[in-house]
């Protein structure tokens, strides 16, 4: 079996570092670059040469782009791979307008896989909050997300997954966030009526499902022809 080529872009931050140390691993992944924002304090680490954004034109050959940095990372690494013709995997969160469009764009020549949330449970979750707020019209509905102090955008790009998905089954949504602690990542979707309340709760206590759910879609994407991609397509 051909190994998967990889470049992990934010490979510094907690993500990088888990998708480094599964992939590093895992015999179907062949990691060849890590990117980090500032020039890197060493060149290799683990034998994988070491690049900074600056430098991303002069990157090896890859198969995919895993990228988990921040949106003002983001559009250098999509660039990058478009140039390239190579597949992007991409989980940052709190891309703007314009960022979410050039992941369409791009999707025109390049397969795209962009998701809030690699876990397979977020996967399930988005249909049965869609399934909840068709089924409970007029129904108050209410997300609730907790996440580490570390975190910077809120609400989380989980809960305005989870939003967009009851608002396509009718649902008025509110959202609330909370920082605290090193919690990895919590959503809360509640839906209240008079007198009952239902309540659908995700709770991630390990970031190693999502690294391990970016390395599943970089496989899957690697085979595909240019287009736009969801999690959900990759687990069918
Ligand atoms: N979709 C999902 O399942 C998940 C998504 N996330 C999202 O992934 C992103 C990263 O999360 P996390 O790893 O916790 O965050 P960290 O802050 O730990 O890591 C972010 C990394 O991005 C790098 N970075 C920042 N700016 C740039 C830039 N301009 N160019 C290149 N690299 C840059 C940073 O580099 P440096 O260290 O040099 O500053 C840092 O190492 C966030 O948007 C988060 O919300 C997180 C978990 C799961
Ligand atoms: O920043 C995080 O940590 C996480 N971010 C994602 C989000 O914004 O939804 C996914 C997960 O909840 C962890």
């Amino acid at each position: 079996m051909n190994k998967t080529r990889v470049v992990i872009h934010g490979a510094n931050g907690r993500m990088g570092k888990a998708i480094h140390r599964i992939a590093a691993d895992h015999p179907g992944f062949d990691i060849v670059a890590l990117v980090t924002r500032s020039d890197p304090k060493s060149r290799v680490i683990d034998q994988i040469p070491c690049y900074s954004v600056r430098e991303i034109d002069a990157l090896p050959d890859f198969d995919v782009m895993i990228d988990f940095s921040l949106p003002e990372g983001f559009d250098a690494a999509l660039a990058a791979c478009v140039k390239k013709g190579r597949a992007f995997v991409s989980g940052t969160t709190g891309l703007d307008d314009a960022q979410r469009e050039s992941l369409s764009a791009a999707a025109n020549h390049i397969p795209v896989l962009w998701a809030s949330n690699f876990s397979m449970g977020v996967a399930v979750l988005e249909s049965l909050v869609m399934r909840a707020a068709a089924a409970l019209p007029g129904w108050n509905c209410d997300i609730v997300e907790s996440h580490h102090t570390q975190k910077k955008d809120s609400p989380s790009g989980t809960a305005l997954t989870l939003g967009r998905a009851a608002e396509t089954g009718g649902a008025d949504v509110h959202y609330a966030s909370l920082r605290a602690g090193d919690i990895v990542g919590e959503h809360l979707v509640q839906f209240t009526g008079m007198g009952e309340r239902l309540e659908l709760v995700h709770r991630a206590s390990d970031r190693d499902i999502f690294a391990r759910g970016a390395l599943h879609a970089a496989q899957w994407l690697q085979q595909r022809p240019a287009g736009r991609y969801a999690m959900a397509d990759s687990l069918v």
